[in-house]
């Protein structure tokens, strides 16, 4: 019978979009759920009672949280079209090394690239953009992260794109300056994969969902 799939979700959400353009790569129909993060509905406090966070996947009922296990279980459950993963092991832990590293640095340090100022928003800088640099060292000459194929890391780190905008103009940030490999492979990626082009949100939609968030609590 037909496979029932639900997405809970937040449009501007980097974790929420890796599940959205997983199920993309895949062509699986999905019924998208937008939360409210400040009015959590009752089906997420049941679905992720744990971490209460968004993404969560309901397939058939069965609740899959934490964005990353979100994209490996898409990958193993419709196992029959658009591999997201190598198939040598070693590729495969390396890639979900840098996940991990991605999950561990990125979001964290981007944070305060638009919520402090004085020496920590100048030490944010730096570390934001070594943290870039290291995944333009990794992604190297090659076309995509997984190397010929868009995969599992080009899809956790791509999310990120739509926030770029933001961290550029708070964080008083030039990246196509600073890891211009990285930038052009962003592009690639927007420009070849329907699958990333159709999920992810415009930056200037981002930047004024935070501009509002901003005001809200005082920055502006
Ligand atoms: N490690 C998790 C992070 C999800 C997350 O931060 N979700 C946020 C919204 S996006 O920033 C969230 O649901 N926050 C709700 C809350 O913290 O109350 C994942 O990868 O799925």
């Amino acid at each position: 019978e037909k496979d029932e799939v639900i997405l809970l979700d937040l449009w501007a959400s980097m974790f929420g979009m890796r599940a959205r353009v997983a199920l993309a790569e895949k062509g699986i129909p999905y019924e998208d759920k937008e939360e409210d993060l400040k009015n959590k509905s009752q089906l997420l406090l049941e679905m992720n009672p744990i971490h209460k966070k968004i993404p969560v996947l309901i397939h058939n009922g069965k609740p899959i949280c934490e964005s990353s296990i979100i994209v490996q279980y898409i990958d193993d459950v419709w196992n029959d079209r658009a591999p997201l993963f190598p198939v040598d092991a070693y590729a495969k832990a390396r890639a979900r090394f840098w996940v991990d590293f991605i999950d561990k640095k990125l979001y964290q340090t981007a944070r305060p690239l638009f919520t402090t100022k004085g020496e920590e928003h100048e030490a944010a800088r730096i570390e934001f953009v070594d943290i870039l640099k290291l995944l333009e060292g990794e992604l190297g000459d090659k076309p995509y992260f997984g190397g010929e194929s868009f995969g599992y890391l080009d899809i956790s780190l791509i999310t990120f794109y739509p926030w770029f905008k933001v961290y550029e103009t708070y964080g008083k940030l030039d990246f196509e300056n600073e890891v211009p490999k990285l930038i052009a492979w962003a592009k690639r990626c927007i420009e070849n994969k329907e699958s990333v082009s159709n999920t992810l949100p415009d930056s200037a939609k981002v930047v004024a969902f935070v501009q509002g968030w901003r005001k809200n609590l005082g920055f502006e």
